[in-house]
């Protein structure tokens, strides 16, 4: 079989799938060789892509092969990093006519997939664990060994930015690397209904039913978007039951919990809480120095001489707690920055470059909650330590939340001194010294300022 054969075969092709599913599906693919054994490689432009085009095309094509080159015995398409050097070479040599059909298809080919593409960067090894995420990624690493479906589905939920994307995608790669037979589908809630909506407008919701019913994995993303979407929770329902009959796995993600998303039909919300539904809790700091560090390592194995100054890293993962991608976006820009002037990372630079980050993101702890935790951890009562005594037991614990109240809000000191009871501000500062200084000297009150500190940010 040869590639000139592969081009005649085309309208061959054309005529018996239909030109939209051709066009999709078909023009992508390259031709990267064939064996004396009489193995036919095509080249496909994604995991799924292969995947999917060997499923529903494979044995057709197959034929199609062998009524021009009758040797031929088995037909494998793959994506380019799972190709042989000769493969490789023969896809890269193939003449220009070539070229523009195998580049081309490449974004008309995505308008039509079904799924969504998946993002390379986010696998397991890029994701780094901590305390407030290891039971979801513990719950996704068990998914994505495949293996008998032990919870279905598997809904994963928690605030914006925390990795529930991250995680479905990872899961997506690891199962399709260990089986790439399997037919993953992710999508997000939204393409779902877009899918479901285009099918009926084309009257073409056998096509779509089968598609959906096909797959070994569905995974939707951010499906709080179905509430209060009827025909689409109806369809999402029983395409959710048939797979679920099917013993094929599901993963979900939202922002929220399954009960706490608002206009869901009853019948969906018990559905998708009859797996196992695991959060992601909002970053902690370690968490976020975690993954900074994890970045920064990622950028300096391509630019070595890379200097990020002490302290630089510690001072973002402090002032940055939102989401893990405000903290990404920071440190993009800060690398761009760095390399636009040509100097190291330093505070300074910090300081200029992401100013409307580190206003945005000041934290809005107020002074209630400090006295209010703080009163709680030495259990004294609130109006004692805003009140006048002055007794050890009240007088420690007040100078730890002027300190606290310092160091997380941007109040003043007279300020400060103004809610504990109308204190001077050179008190609050004698106050803020003194738990410095404790700090250095007594472990316990080290320990305890660090406890209030993370709850409170939490
Ligand atoms: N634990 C982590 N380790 C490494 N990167 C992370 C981690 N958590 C999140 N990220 C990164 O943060 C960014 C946002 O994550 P992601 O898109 O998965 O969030 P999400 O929870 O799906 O948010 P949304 O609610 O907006 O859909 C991504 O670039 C992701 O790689």
């Amino acid at each position: 079989m040869t590639e000139e054969q592969w081009g005649v075969l085309q309208d061959q092709i054309c005529k018996a799938i239909g030109q939209n599913n051709h066009k999709t599906w078909i023009v992508p693919l390259r031709f990267a060789g064939s064996t004396p054994e009489g193995t036919v490689t095509l080249q496909a432009p994604t995991n799924f892509f292969s995947t999917y085009v060997t499923q529903n095309y494979g044995d057709q094509l197959l034929e199609h092969i062998m009524s021009v080159s009758p040797r031929v015995r088995r037909l494998d398409i793959k994506v380019a990093s799972a190709m042989t050097e000769t493969e490789t070479r023969a896809v890269a040599q193939q003449a220009p006519a070539n070229a523009e059909p195998a580049a081309a298809p490449q974004p008309a080919a995505r308008g039509h997939l079904p799924g969504a593409p998946l993002d390379a960067r986010f696998t397991f090894d890029t994701f780094v664990v901590g305390k407030p995420n290891e039971l979801a990624h513990a719950a996704a690493k068990r998914v994505s060994e495949g293996g008998p479906v032990t919870f279905n589905p598997l809904f994963l939920y928690g605030g914006v930015g925390l990795g529930k994307t991250h995680l479905m995608h990872a899961i997506a790669h690891e199962l399709t690397q260990r089986n790439p037979h399997l037919a993953v589908l992710y999508l997000s809630a939204e393409q779902f209904m877009y899918r479901f909506v285009q099918a009926l407008r084309e009257l073409k919701m056998m096509d779509f039913k089968e598609m959906f019913r096909s797959v070994d994995v569905l995974m939707v993303d951010d499906v709080q978007f179905i509430a209060g979407k009827d025909s689409t929770q109806e369809e999402f329902f029983h395409t959710f039951n048939a797979l679920v009959d099917q013993n094929k796995q599901i993963i979900i993600s939202a922002d929220r919990a399954p009960d706490e998303i608002k206009d869901l039909e009853n019948r969906i919300r018990s559905r998708l809480q009859s797996g196992l539904v695991v959060d992601l809790h909002p970053t902690d700091y370690e968490l976020r120095l975690g993954i900074l560090q994890s970045k920064v390592e990622g950028y300096r194995a391509m630019h070595p001489d890379l200097v990020i100054d002490d302290g630089v890293l510690e001072f973002l993962a402090h002032r940055i707690s939102t989401n893990v991608r405000v903290l990404e976006g920071a440190l993009t820009r800060l690398f761009a920055f760095a390399s636009l002037v040509g100097k190291p990372i330093n505070m300074d630079l910090v300081q200029d470059s992401l100013a409307d980050v580190l206003r945005a993101s000041e934290r809005k702890i107020s002074i209630d909650e400090i006295q209010r935790k703080v009163a709680e951890h030495y259990n004294i009562r609130l109006s004692d330590m805003i009140g006048p005594k002055r007794v050890r037991n009240f007088a420690r614990p007040r100078q730890v939340a002027m300190y606290l109240c310092k160091q997380l809000t941007s109040r003043s000191l007279p300020e400060i001194g103004r809610r504990f009871g109308g204190r001077d501000h050179t008190t609050v500062m004698h106050g803020v010294k003194r738990i410095e200084e404790l700090r250095l000297q007594d472990g316990q009150i080290d320990e305890d300022v660090e406890m209030l500190r993370r709850a409170l940010e939490a």
